[in-house]
Formats: structure tokens, sequence, C-alpha cells
């Protein structure tokens, strides 16, 4: 039987926790600055044990996750380092950033701390242990930055402890990671909060913006929903990266200003071409995509009963449905309903009883 200290007990935490019950005999200790958080954790049986001090157990365990938003991972780290007799478990995080935590970790090394960075590249604009699922990260990339100390026997020994998540590993440089994340998640995450502060605004004079901010500025603004505390220790980590992409988005909406002033149909429809052929060929259902949970679109006529056929049917067949928006309905005519599964499985099992009932569905819009 081994013994995990894990700190920081929240949806990405307790999400490792449940995957590493899956896959090993351990016993799981949870530490949280929230009490409750790590009472609701044990109640739902994410972990087995809560502390509330963890310099005692932190030297007995063979593996401590740190699993805080990142400018509290370099706090703990520091806490960690300080602990006496010396830490001998291997050490992980889970922080969206690496190069501070990396810094931070040759510190460690100096006492021969075995620390490996680690960023699964899947989580959801949730927060809190009550969301935490074994497979939310499965079949997602999960970044490992090793260290000037790491050996290869420490990388297997990180995949064989995080294998129950079912994430594709990817060993990478600290810079390189942040420079990547900075590009498809960090980036997009302040263009989303700016662009829902810019609706927020011209709320304040015209309510009506509330009651139409619906659909596509939905979608695209859904990460503006996630942990404040999680993004702005995000944004400090990796602010080199964010300044250059901030001023290079400049650049790109100075370029659109003199599409819009022009008016030029042609270059206006190259402009959006251009991005619809680069966006259509992501990938939607390949590993690796961000995907919080998996999606099905169903057409569906506007006529009393048709909402509760598709859900009774799949309520039949014990299917859960995550969530469900519809996304257009006008009336008499055909709207699309958004269903949201746990996974994929489910998503297309959905699908086939959704066929037979001669509902014409489909994966992506
Ligand atoms: N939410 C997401 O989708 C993803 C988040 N991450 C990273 O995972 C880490 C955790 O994020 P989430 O689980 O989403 O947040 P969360 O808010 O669900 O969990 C964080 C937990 O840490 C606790 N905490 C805060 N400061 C602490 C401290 N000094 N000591 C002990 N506990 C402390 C909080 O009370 C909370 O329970 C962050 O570093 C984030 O960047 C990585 C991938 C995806
Ligand atoms: O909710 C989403 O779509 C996300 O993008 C989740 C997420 C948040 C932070 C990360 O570092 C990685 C993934």
């Amino acid at each position: 039987m081994k013994n995990v200290l894990l700190i920081g007990v929240g949806l990405i935490g307790g999400s490792i926790a449940l995957a590493i019950k899956k896959e090993h005999e351990a016993t799981i200790f949870g530490y949280d600055v929230y009490a409750d958080n790590t009472q609701t954790a044990v109640n739902l049986g994410v972990i087995d044990e809560a502390v509330t001090d963890f310099s005692q157990i932190a030297s007995t365990v063979d593996l401590i996750i740190i699993a805080t938003p990142v400018e509290e991972t370099l706090k703990v780290m520091k806490r960690l380092a300080s602990i006496r007799p010396t830490i001998k478990a291997l050490v992980m995080d889970v922080g969206s950033t690496k190069k501070a935590i990396m810094n931070e970790a040759e510190n460690m090394a100096k006492q021969s701390i075995r620390f490996i960075g680690g960023h699964p590249m899947a989580g959801s604009h949730k927060t809190g242990v009550e969301s935490a699922k074994a497979h939310l990260i499965e079949n997602a990339f999960y970044f490992l930055t090793p260290n000037s100390i790491t050996s290869e026997i420490d990388i297997d020994e990180t995949k064989n402890w995080l294998r129950g998540t079912r994430a594709k590993f990817l060993v990478a440089d600290p810079d390189e990671h942040d420079f990547l994340t900075g590009i498809v998640s960090h980036f997009p995450h302040l263009i989303a909060s700016s662009l829902v502060r810019l609706a927020q605004n011209h709320a304040v004079k015209n309510p009506l913006i509330q009651q139409l901010a619906a659909g596509g500025f939905r979608d695209i603004t859904r990460i503006a929903s996630s942990s404040p505390k999680m993004w702005s220790d995000i944004v400090s980590q990796n602010k080199s990266h964010l300044l250059l992409l901030l001023n290079e988005w400049k650049d790109e909406m100075d370029e659109v200003i003199r599409f819009v002033e022009k008016g030029d149909p042609l270059e206006l429809f190259e402009y959006f071409d251009g991005a619809k052929a680069f966006r259509d060929q992501l990938p939607v259902r390949l590993k690796g995509a961000i995907h919080p949970f998996s999606d099905l679109y169903v057409d569906i006529q506007d006529r009393v009963g048709a909402l509760s056929h598709v859900t009774a049917v799949l309520a039949e067949s014990q299917i859960s449905i995550i969530n469900l928006t519809i996304l257009e309905v006008r009336e008499g005519l055909y709207g699309v309903l958004r269903l949201s599964f746990q996974d994929e499985d489910d998503r297309d099992k959905a699908q086939d009883i959704l066929k037979n009932e001669n509902f014409l569905t489909q994966i992506t819009l």
C-alpha cells in the first residue's frame, strides 16, 4: 500500500486522485487551505483522509501532488523544501504554467528532491472537487517537464502513477510549454474575458445586450467563467509570452480595422475564409484536443414533445446528459439541440439511438 499526499483538493487534484485510486492501492491524504474542501472530498470518496497540516506526513509519503493555483504552487514548493527530514517522495504539480515552477524546482533539486512538472491539457471552466472525475483528462495531452536531476526512471514512475488518467504524455521544455499553451489557452482566455467586458460596458446603457448575448457569444466566452484566481496566477507567470501575443493581436486588429474601413468584399471574404479553413481542420474528436465534455448536435423540430422525446429515449438507455442547450429554434423551423455527454462512449451510443429514432445528428456544427 502506497501513500499519496494531495495539496489543493479541487477539480484537477480531485480528478487525478480518482484516476490514481482506479489503478493503484494507495491511501490518499488531502490538504487544502479550505478544510471544507477536504471534508467534501472525503465524503465523495475522492481522498481517504483529510489533513490540516502536511509538514509531518510529507516526509513519509511516496508521492506528493500539488494542485493549487500556480502562484500558490510556488509557495507550497518552498514550504516542502523547508521540511525536515528532507522529502523522499516524487513531487509533481498540475499547473497551467511551467517556467516559474521549474525554476523553483531547481531549488528543490539542490536538496535532491525529485520534482516533475505536469500540466494536463484538459479540464473545465468549473472548479472544485465536486466536479472531479477520474476520466476528466482521458485522451488529452499531458505535458511533463523534467528538470536537471530528473531521470528516465522518475519519468516512468510519473507516468505509472498517472496511468489511470489515460492521458497522452508529452515531454517538453518549460519555456516551450508556456509559449505553446500561451497561444492556445492563456491568450484566448484574455480575449474571452475582454469580449465579456466589452459587452458588459455596453450593457450598462443598454440592458437588452444581456438578453441578446446568447448563442455564439456564450460559446466564444465560455472560458471567461473560469476561476479568476487561477487565471490571474497563470497570466502573472506567463507574462512575457502573453505580452508578445497581445502586441501581435493589436497588429492583427489594425489589419481588421483596415479591411473594415476599406470594405472590400473580396478582402473581407478572404479573411474569414482563411480563418474558417484553419479552424475547420482543427482536431475535434482527435486525442489531445481540449474537450471538457463530448457534444452531439441534434436537429429538432419546433413542436410539442420533440425535446422530451430526445431526453426520454436516452434516459431509457441509461445515458446521462451532462448539459443541454437549444442553440436556435425559430417558430415552425428546425432548431439545433446541443447535448453534452460525460465522454465519447456515451456520445456515440446516444448518436446511434437518436439515429434509430430518425433524428438528424452530427458531432460538429
Ligand atoms: N481548471 C482546469 O481546467 C485546469 C487547471 N489546471 C491547473 O490546475 C491547478 C488547480 O486548478 P483547479 O483544480 O481547476 O482549481 P480548483 O479551484 O478546483 O482547485 C484548487 C484548490 O486549491 C486550493 N488551494 C488554493 N491555495 C492553496 C494553498 N496555498 N494550499 C493548499 N490548497 C490551496 C483551493 O482551495 C482549491 O480547493 C491550477 O494550477 C490550474 O492552473 C490545469 C489544467 C486544467
Ligand atoms: O475549459 C476549457 O475548455 C479549458 O481550456 C480548460 C483548461 C484550463 C486550463 C488549462 O491549463 C488547461 C485546460
